[in-house]
């Protein structure tokens, strides 16, 4: 008993011991940053400087652009984040906060081992008069201010690039024609491997910060993705996920209306820079081709598509990512997927348990369901079908996961006997993602061959009569098909 109590009064000592000298070490820091400020304003007292005024309004009380891309760029500084006094304002979407200056504050920032202070100036009158004024020393002045004021223009902008919307351009005989980008797939939508998902989500964001790298490489800053595997297994769905994270508009280039090599090039030469070029089934244009094809009597030959994925004019065709699309790769000479054209191959497999599971919890909104035991035994057993087939008997039977769960199982079970054939697809790589360099050292299995294609029909076929089938059942299902 008096153990139990001495040992109470020992943590109890501890924990008062501890939190003293934590409030000691927090006004330590606190004292240091006041001393360092201190030492600044002594050492500015020995400085020339210079004020330098960025006005809202021109003398015709037009607006000033640079007064916008001032404020993009200090409300996007740290030490915004850090200051003492911040506003907090809600963005475009309703979970976005933004920070943002508040009238007549100060913020530092350093640039090439300059100390450049910003002051929001707002005149209170009727129209409250508003500017940025920088205070610099003037021995900075010649060394930093062009720099630094480039340094704005980038960051601002990359935000402005963000924070836009997205558009879609698709070609015609007159041209790109563009319309909002739309598509509501995300990369948090998108079921897939999710070791795989986070190497091509840091794979694009490594591309974005490479510029430098590329350039000193000699090498034009691009890079190509191949999307290959059965119908419906999210393919295009994940185009518009990069699109979306990278904040890249999209050219969903249909070859089939380019009127010839040249017409190609053009469309290529019109691309702007941090855009996605999309080309989907590109199997059609180049399976049983290979590089020295002759020109066919199609309007575009193989070596007008090996251009354009070459980017011939390259100088011009910066900062893209090239997408490209097809079912198998399987009839595809590899020289015209090799590495430097096409980039990083992702294999999209038909649905496997956890898919099954990440769809379940994105359209049902369950994580755990007790039949959830069945469905991984028949997955196990190598039957399977694509993630739009069972995202679709989901979504009909949304009101009743249980009613879903049953469909999805009804299904497989109907499939199973196609369970050979489907066993064929099994050689897939189970992380889908191969660099084109490490399918050069270490080629590809042969992962969507005939027999897998030909699985592929089998289960559209009875997929065909399953919906005609439960759209007896269901209304929404008739809708949906
Ligand atoms: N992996 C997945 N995760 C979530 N939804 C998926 C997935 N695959 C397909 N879907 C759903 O199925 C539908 C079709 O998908 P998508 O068009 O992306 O497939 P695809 O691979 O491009 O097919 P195709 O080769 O026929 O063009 C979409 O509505 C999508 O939401
Ligand atoms: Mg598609």
């Amino acid at each position: 008993m008096i153990t139990d109590f001495r040992r109470i009064i020992f943590a109890v000592i501890t924990t008062i011991i501890f939190l003293v000298i934590l409030r000691l070490f927090l006004k330590r820091k606190i004292r240091t940053s006041k001393f360092k400020k201190w030492c600044r304003l002594i050492s500015d007292k020995f400085h020339d400087h210079q004020f330098l005024k960025v006005p809202e309004f021109n003398d015709n009380y037009q607006e000033n652009q640079l007064f916008r891309r001032v404020s993009l760029y200090l409300n996007s500084l740290e030490s915004l984040e850090h200051s003492d006094y911040t506003n907090l304002i809600s963005g475009s979407k309703p979970t976005d906060i933004l920070l943002s200056l508040n009238p007549n504050q100060n913020i530092l920032d350093e640039f090439l081992g300059a100390r450049l202070l910003w002051t929001y100036d707002v005149v209170p009158s009727d129209t409250a008069e508003k500017s940025f004024l920088l205070k610099i020393r003037k021995r900075d002045k010649r060394r930093v201010l062009r720099p630094y004021l480039q340094h704005i223009h980038t960051v601002s902008d990359d935000i402005d690039h963000r924070v836009r919307d997205i558009r879609l351009y698709t070609n015609s005989s007159s041209g790109w024609k563009t319309t909002p980008f739309s598509h509501p797939a995300t990369f948090e939508t998108v079921a897939m491997d999710p070791e795989l998902k986070n190497k091509v989500k840091s794979d694009l964001e490594t591309f974005q910060k490479s510029k430098q790298y590329y350039h000193r490489l000699g090498r034009v800053w691009r890079r190509s993705y191949l999307l290959y595997g059965p119908s419906g297994t999210g393919k295009s769905s994940f185009v518009a996920a990069m699109a979306k994270s990278l904040s890249y508009d999209v050219y969903d280039l249909d070859i089939s209306k380019v009127s010839g090599d040249s017409d190609l090039k053009f469309l290529l030469l019109q691309t702007s820079p941090r855009s996605l070029i999309l080309v989907e089934d590109f199997d059609k244009y180049v399976a049983g081709k290979n590089t020295s094809s002759p020109s066919s009597s199609a309007a575009v030959t193989i070596s007008g598509v090996l251009n354009f994925m070459d980017g011939v004019v390259n100088s011009c065709c910066e900062e893209r990512v090239m997408v490209f699309t097809m079912t198998t790769k399987e009839d595809i000479d590899p020289a015209i997927l090799r590495p430097g054209r096409v980039d990083v191959h992702i294999y999209f497999p038909l649905c496997d348990f956890n898919n099954f599971k990440n769809l379940a919890s994105n359209y049902l909104g369950v994580k755990e369901h007790k039949l959830f035991s069945q469905v991984e035994e028949m997955f196990n057993n190598g039957v399977t079908m694509s993630p739009a087939e069972i995202g679709e008997l989901m979504m009909v039977n949304r009101n009743s996961p249980s009613r879903a769960i049953k469909s999805v199982i009804n299904a497989l079970q109907t499939t199973s006997y196609t369970n050979g054939v489907i066993e064929s697809c099994k050689g897939t790589p189970k992380n889908g993602y191969r660099s084109a360099r490490e399918s050069v050292d270490e080629p590809f299995d042969s992962v969507a061959g005939i027999g897998c294609r030909d699985g592929v029909k089998e289960i559209r076929k009875l997929y065909g009569f399953l919906t005609r089938k439960s759209g007896r059942k269901s209304d929404s299902f008739d809708l949906g098909t």
